[in-house]
């Protein structure tokens, strides 16, 4: 890697600040930003972030990091998951209560999955870590400038992510999951190789 920085390919403002939130000075490599919206193709949670990944290392052409978010509501059997995107833009947070109304079951996961690629062949491995934050799609409640968070109350807090204090939200979040994991591979990674 160019040595010592990893680059974090993200059109999302929010998820960068986050990231830099979560990690602070915990990571052994620093991250920069590169802004391109990648394509994102259909699929499986997996599939969809496997592929962004080396899609952002063919245009790259470097080690890269990615990051994919879905939301996934249990009464429609995972979906939108990681078209949750199309969903919000087209309906607001508003609209994601009153797609599950005829349901009693309002229960949901977020998850975030970063996908890491060392190199920029179409067959380098893809590493995958993943954060998963179960909880409850409610009528939306406290803030709007970052995505869902308004409507996603978290398993056992009475304050959705969107009222949460940042600082809370970054310690139980789904995104707080994944990057503990992926801090555990470079510390691990970067100490076996000094
Ligand atoms: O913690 C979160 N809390 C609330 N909303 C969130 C969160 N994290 C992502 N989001 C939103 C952004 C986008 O509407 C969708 C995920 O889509 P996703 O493709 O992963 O994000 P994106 O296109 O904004 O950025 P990127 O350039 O990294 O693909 O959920
Ligand atoms: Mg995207």
């Amino acid at each position: 890697m160019s040595q010592r920085t990893l680059t974090f390919v993200t059109g999302n403002a929010k998820k960068l600040e986050e990231l830099k939130a979560i990690l602070g000075n915990t990571f052994p490599l620093q991250i920069v930003n590169h802004k391109v919206d990648l394509p994102e193709l259909q699929g499986d949670i997996n599939e969809v972030s496997i592929k962004k990944c080396q899609e952002a290392a063919r245009q790259l052409k470097r080690p890269v990091l990615i990051e994919d978010t879905s939301l996934c509501f249990n009464a429609l059997k995972g979906l939108p998951g990681p078209y949750i995107k199309w969903f919000l833009e087209k309906l607001g947070p508003e609209g994601l209560p009153k797609l599950i109304s005829a349901w009693d079951d309002k229960s949901a996961e977020a998850v975030c999955t970063f996908a890491y690629c060392e190199g920029d062949c179409e067959d380098s491995q893809v590493i995958l870590f993943q954060g998963i934050t179960k909880g409850q799609i409610v009528e939306p409640r406290g803030p709007r400038d970052f995505g869902w968070d308004p409507v996603f109350l978290p398993e056992s807090y009475d304050k959705t992510y969107a009222e949460l204090p940042k600082e809370e939200k970054n310690k139980i979040s789904h995104r707080y999951k994944a990057l503990d994991k992926l801090r555990k591979y470079f510390n691990e990674k970067c100490s076996a190789t000094v």
